[in-house]
């Protein structure tokens, strides 16, 4: 997909909008076409490689019909005013030259209010950083473990503990997301209920800017700097973007559990837990999606060695102990 102009502004629109409003919330509103602006945007470096490919390929088919039908267009004009027997001859006194004039003056005019209210833009993200911008949070200052494993793997039940024992602040995205998907007046509740009930993944702006709002006020009502995002990234556009505007990961903390035991105790939590997607059919969209789209995203950090992976089929307390012992040799003092 292109990154145009238009969609770098819907990002930042939607960026603005969500860091004025309520922590944790996408708080404003926007309309529809803004909306599909932001979706539409891709912005990760590896996209923009990918679709530099695209975007050098020839016009679209649709494109390319509407090239080969002006002339026939232009011919059907033409054949009327030639005119047929009965058509008068033209009188060229008859011909006003006015219209022309205002014409030309009314698009010289929108030309320049153009090319002045182009000045006025902000820089583009490519324009002002030559491809990347800066996170928001230095990870000298910030840790942020991502916290990933199948559904019911047990992450946010690990998760618990190691924010009762070394104070990390936890952040699932899916609770996020539930949140936004409850607040009166969201924008985005449907998406999010549809995405979440057939297994899907949420489009990425809308996680990664509740998840970068959490964080500012986490920091500020708090001053924890510690992060456990827990259930992100999902896919690997969620991993690019985050790691771009908001902070690089220190380690993916990967739970690793067999289909048949993460089921089994999805099932039993769908018991009580109240959750659209704790039922048989969302559990088994939400294991294809795990295995086609989140899979890859660790495996792409585990080729640059940042996983840290614990066997997820013991006890919770057995689980527990093997996390606190492989964090501890990978964070140090971090932990
Ligand atoms: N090691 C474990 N053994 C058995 N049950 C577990 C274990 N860890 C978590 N559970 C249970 O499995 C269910 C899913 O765990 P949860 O932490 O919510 O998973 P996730 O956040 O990965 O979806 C919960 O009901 C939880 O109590
Ligand atoms: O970054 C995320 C995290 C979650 N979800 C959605 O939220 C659902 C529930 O995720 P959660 O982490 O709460 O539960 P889990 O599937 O790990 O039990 C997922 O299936 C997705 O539909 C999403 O779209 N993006």
């Amino acid at each position: 997909m292109a990154t145009t102009a238009s969609g770098r502004q819907a990002w930042r629109q939607l960026m603005r909008n969500t860091s004025r409003g309520p922590a944790s919330s996408l708080s404003k509103p926007q309309p529809q076409q803004q909306y599909r602006f932001a979706f539409s945007r891709q912005v990760s470096s590896k996209a923009r490689v990918a679709s530099g490919r695209a975007a050098s390929q020839p016009p679209s088919s649709i494109f390319r019909q509407q090239q080969q039908q002006q002339p026939f267009a232009q011919r059907s004009y033409s054949s009327g005013s030639q005119g047929g027997k009965n058509t008068p001859p033209r009188n060229s006194q008859q011909v006003k030259f006015w219209p022309f004039v205002v014409v030309i003056a009314l698009g010289s005019g929108g030309y320049v209010l153009l090319v002045n209210r182009r000045k006025e833009m902000p820089p583009t993200d490519t324009a002002s950083s030559g491809g990347s911008s800066t996170p928001a949070f230095s990870p000298a200052e910030v840790t942020v473990l991502f916290v990933l494993g199948g559904p019911g793997a047990g992450k946010g039940t690990q998760c618990s503990r190691l924010v009762r024992d070394y104070h990390f602040k936890h952040l699932s995205a899916g609770d996020l997301l539930r949140a936004e998907q409850d607040r009166p007046g969201s924008q985005y509740g449907q998406l999010i209920r549809d995405c979440i009930k057939n297994g899907e993944i949420v489009p990425m702006e809308v996680t990664v800017a509740l998840l970068e709002n959490a964080m500012r006020e986490t920091i500020a009502s708090t001053g924890v700097r510690k992060f456990l995002i827990d259930g992100f990234p999902r896919k690997m556009d969620q991993a690019l973007k985050f790691e771009e505007i908001v902070c690089p990961a220190r380690l993916v903390l990967f739970y690793d559990c067999p289909e048949a035991e993460m089921e089994r105790r999805l099932l039993e939590r769908g018991k009580t837990s109240g959750r659209a997607d704790d039922n048989a059919e969302s559990i088994r969209k939400r294991f294809r999606t795990f295995v086609e789209t989140s899979m890859p995203v660790v495996d792409a950090y585990d080729r640059e060695g940042r996983v840290v992976k614990v066997d997820a089929t013991a006890t919770p307390d057995q689980v527990y102990a093997a996390t606190v012992d492989k964090l501890k040799k990978a964070l140090g003092d971090k932990l």
